[in-house]
């Protein structure tokens, strides 16, 4: 198995130091989502993995292995750094034979990743006259020609209309249930949340976390519960009796209850679904919804790196933040 092993990476420009002592691995058989603001070393970390870029001091390897010592690399790594990288006169068909070709691959791949990746009725056509969205998934073609164990994708749905992002989600879950180590930065929080497993997220160059998506966002989304039942005042009553933080929310649509006479919703802080739906039912209270409200990966992450953003817009949202209250 592949895996890629950052290890006390440091890379520096200048006066810039873009990857500061970066220690990561990404594991196969799962989606790593490398996340972070701006500027945070994402790219950099990743072209330092592909060596296109050397590093200050440290090291990056592939399954033990530095990029450049790899023969044939695509047969090892796919990579989507630059959708832009094809050449414009050449046809989609050409820049994947080239590229085939240089690797000693079969020309047949060239077929199979211009049909996976949507491209077949178009592959005819120089790249310059495609959209941003059809150089994506050249790009992506590209990555996937050498049928490699490993893959590393820049923004991969850069583009992508909606029907290319659930395409793009279901590919990367196929790589990672194959068994291949994938490793996709993305600045959407919502995609990120529906395809990675595993999180690796950057600020400054350094490393802000490391760790299952979920242990993420519930090491830093509080979880709450909505609950509406027949009687908001007797709810309330019960609630605060038990301790817990409840307030009431405006229905949005038609402010306030469903014409049943309930009132609105309850949003209860720090509260697990079951630990309510005991209470409320167990007071004999007729319960109308009753619903957990899971923090959001845009949440979690936006707790995390408020400190870290080099080019902050607004100000630090507060925390402790709280899941939607949807
Ligand atoms: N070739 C370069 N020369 C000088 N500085 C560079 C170079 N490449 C990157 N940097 C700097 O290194 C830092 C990290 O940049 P990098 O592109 O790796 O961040 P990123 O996390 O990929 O950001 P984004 O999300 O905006 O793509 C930035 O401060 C950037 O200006």
């Amino acid at each position: 198995m592949t895996s890629i092993d950052v290890q006390d990476l440091t890379k520096e420009y200048g006066a810039t130091r873009a990857v500061d002592r970066l220690t990561f691995r990404v594991e196969p058989g799962r989606v790593t989502g490398f996340l972070g603001p701006n500027g945070a070393g994402k790219s950099t970390t990743m072209r330092l993995v592909l060596g296109l870029d050397r590093p200050t001091s440290g090291s990056a390897t592939l399954g033990g292995r530095a990029y450049v010592t790899l023969e044939e690399p695509l047969r090892h790594v796919g990579a989507l750094l630059d959708a832009g990288a094809a050449h414009g006169s050449r046809t989609a068909r050409d820049h994947l034979r080239v590229l085939a070709a240089s690797n000693r691959l079969p020309g047949r791949r060239v077929d199979e990743v211009l049909e996976e990746v949507g491209l077949a009725p178009v592959a005819r056509r120089r790249v310059r006259t495609y959209s941003l969205g059809m150089r994506q998934r050249l790009g992506i073609a590209a990555a996937l020609l050498g049928d490699p164990r490993v893959v590393l994708l820049d923004e991969p749905s850069n583009g992508l209309d909606p029907e290319g992002i659930v395409w793009i989600r279901e590919l990367l879950r196929r790589l990672a249930r194959e068994g291949r180590t994938v490793l996709v930065s993305s600045h959407l929080m919502n995609e990120t949340a529906s395809f990675a497993d595993h999180l690796v997220v950057l600020g400054r160059g350094r490393l802000l976390a490391d760790m299952p998506m979920r242990d993420f966002i519930h090491a830093r989304v509080e979880p709450s519960v909505r609950v509406r039942t027949t009687d908001g005042a007797v709810l309330r009553d019960l609630l605060a009796r038990h301790g817990y933080d409840a307030v009431e929310r405006e229905d949005r649509d038609d402010g306030g209850g469903d014409g049943d006479g309930s009132g609105g919703r309850w949003i209860v802080r720090h509260a697990r679904v079951a630990d309510i739906g005991r209470l409320v039912s167990g007071a004999g209270l007729p319960v109308l919804e009753l619903a957990a409200l899971d923090g959001t990966l845009e949440q979690a992450y936006l707790d995390l790196t408020a400190a870290e953003t080099e080019f902050a817009a607004r100000p630090a949202s507060p925390s402790p933040i709280r899941p939607q209250e949807v």
